[in-house]
């Protein structure tokens, strides 16, 4: 922070740039942290920060959250805020009062479903989950075909979504949606709905995740309300059901699922359902319910082109009221190749680096912004060491990442360091696929989608996947 911003009286402009710094800190830890943790412990979490931007204090909503934050969360939080502002920042916290709790955090993809307490089969909703009453149908106005910029990546599943939208319950039905995370599955399917109430402002619509989803199963289960279930899933005219991998080894929910579809479309109903992979290739899902699921359209989203990724950025900053020059933006984008979600966290560290440096966006203020990020693609982890990490990590024998072995004690670490290979290199599917043997891109992409998926439902892999990455990151 310059020396002149931190004279000036306090204004709306302070706060704003302070709340900036607390969401681009945010937006970093929704990208870190597995959903479920990120869910319960830093959404909900409001932040106050100092006119002169020297603390952050964080409100907490009981004691045992606050040692837990403390715990778990503070040095991780003081070291983000320290890299997006440039300065320390000192973090505090502190018991809110209940009004300021209510004040939470929405992430950008928004609608987002009741935290599930854990990913085991049919868990029980927490109790402070919404119960399901009155009819709504939680989409996301901001979430529109207009806003969503259109590429190679996503042109099939774009023009797919529109048929839908403008003429529901005919063609491709259903229609399924897969690609890896933050790649605008969300986005997509949050269109169809505005643009059916946009023509149809009377039709039934509903967007939930699938863990919403489940949720509500076992609360029509615990208190015997299947028939008011059935009212609310039966009877609508357009269903967008997000991320349906989550239906997985549940039973129950997969059964309703399968009833509630069967009856949706026998009324022409239409049913749009994204997921991380292609339907045959759920785990855990019953056979009747991924016919089904192929049964329409299936499209692909890919990872956006690098002209695409320029237009998201230029688009985006355009949103938040700031021009980005195109030579920025295509240095960012191709330094952050991964997906839409990462792209976004990028460009909001430059505008939050740029309001508080009150400096032009330029590639040096870029570099700098980014300066976490980019030393550590500076560190060019390169695939072979991975694979030697990987391997040593799993105790198994190098040579037995290029082998045609199967046995799982030797796939699954085989997919881990394919995965990390994707995570932390610049190298293409094919080129991985070439260093583990000569496998095909079709085989990398399989193991990073199931590796990622894995990741945010199996605390245990995802704390293996932290060591290893720190270690290969030095
Ligand atoms: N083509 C695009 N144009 C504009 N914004 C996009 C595009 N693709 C993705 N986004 C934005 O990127 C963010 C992540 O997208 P979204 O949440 O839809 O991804 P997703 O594929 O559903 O990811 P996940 O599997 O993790 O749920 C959102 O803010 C979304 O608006």
């Amino acid at each position: 922070m310059t020396e002149e911003l931190s004279r000036r009286p306090a204004d709306d402009t302070d706060a704003d740039a302070g709340q900036a710094l607390w969401q681009a800190c945010v937006e970093q830890l929704a990208q870190d942290l597995p959903e479920t943790q990120f869910n319960t412990w830093i959404k909900p979490l409001v932040a106050q920060v100092a006119p002169d931007f020297s603390k952050l204090t964080l409100l907490v909503g009981n004691r045992f959250k606050l040692d837990w934050i403390r715990a778990q969360y503070a040095g991780r939080i003081a070291a983000l805020l320290e890299s997006i502002y440039g300065q320390p920042v000192t973090l505090e916290l502190a018991l809110a009062q209940r009004e300021s709790v209510a004040r939470t955090y929405v992430r950008p993809v928004a609608a987002e479903p009741a935290p599930v307490a854990s990913a085991a089969p049919e868990a029980a909703p927490p109790a402070d989950a919404p119960a399901v009453s009155g009819f709504r149908n939680r989409l996301n106005p901001a979430l529109t075909f207009e806003t969503l910029v259109e590429g190679t990546a996503n042109r099939m599943a774009r023009s797919a979504a529109m048929h839908v939208a403008g003429s529901p319950g005919h063609l491709y039905n259903p229609l399924f949606i897969y690609g890896g995370v933050g790649l605008g599955k969300t986005h997509l399917v949050h269109a169809v709905g505005n643009r059916l109430l946009q023509d149809k402002p009377d039709a039934n619509v509903l967007y939930i995740h699938a863990e919403q989803f489940v949720s509500d199963v076992v609360k029509a289960y615990q208190r015997r309300t299947f028939d008011e279930f059935k009212a609310r899933y039966h009877n609508l005219d357009l269903l967008l059901i997000d991320d349906v991998q989550f239906f997985a080894n549940k039973d129950r929910t997969q059964e309703e699922f399968f009833n509630a579809f069967e009856a949706l479309l026998a009324k022409k109903s239409h049913i749009v359902m994204t997921s991380d992979t292609y339907p045959k290739g759920l785990a855990n899902i019953h056979e009747r319910l991924v016919s089904r699921f192929d049964s329409g359209l299936t499209v692909a989203i890919e990872p956006p082109e690098l002209e695409m990724r320029v237009a998201i950025l230029i688009n985006k900053a355009r949103v938040e009221a700031a021009e980005m020059p195109e030579e920025v933006a295509f240095f960012v984008a191709k330094n952050v190749r991964s997906n839409v979600r990462e792209l976004e966290g990028a460009l909001r560290k430059i505008l939050a680096y740029s309001r508080f440096n009150q400096k032009e966006i330029s590639i040096q203020l870029a570099r700098e912004a980014l300066r976490d990020l980019l030393s550590i693609q500076n560190r060019q982890i390169s695939v072979e060491n991975i694979q030697k990490t990987v391997a040593d990590y799993y105790k198994i024998k190098v040579a037995d990442m290029y082998s045609k072995k199967r046995p799982a004690s030797i796939a699954r670490p085989r997919q881990i360091a394919m995965y990390l290979a994707k995570e932390l290199t610049q190298k293409s599917l094919p080129e991985i696929g070439e260093l583990f043997g000569g496998r095909d891109h079709t085989t990398v992409l399989h193991a990073v989608r199931k590796i990622a998926a894995e990741r945010q439902q199996l605390t245990e892999l995802n704390q293996q996947l932290h060591v290893l990455e720190q270690t290969l990151k030095g």
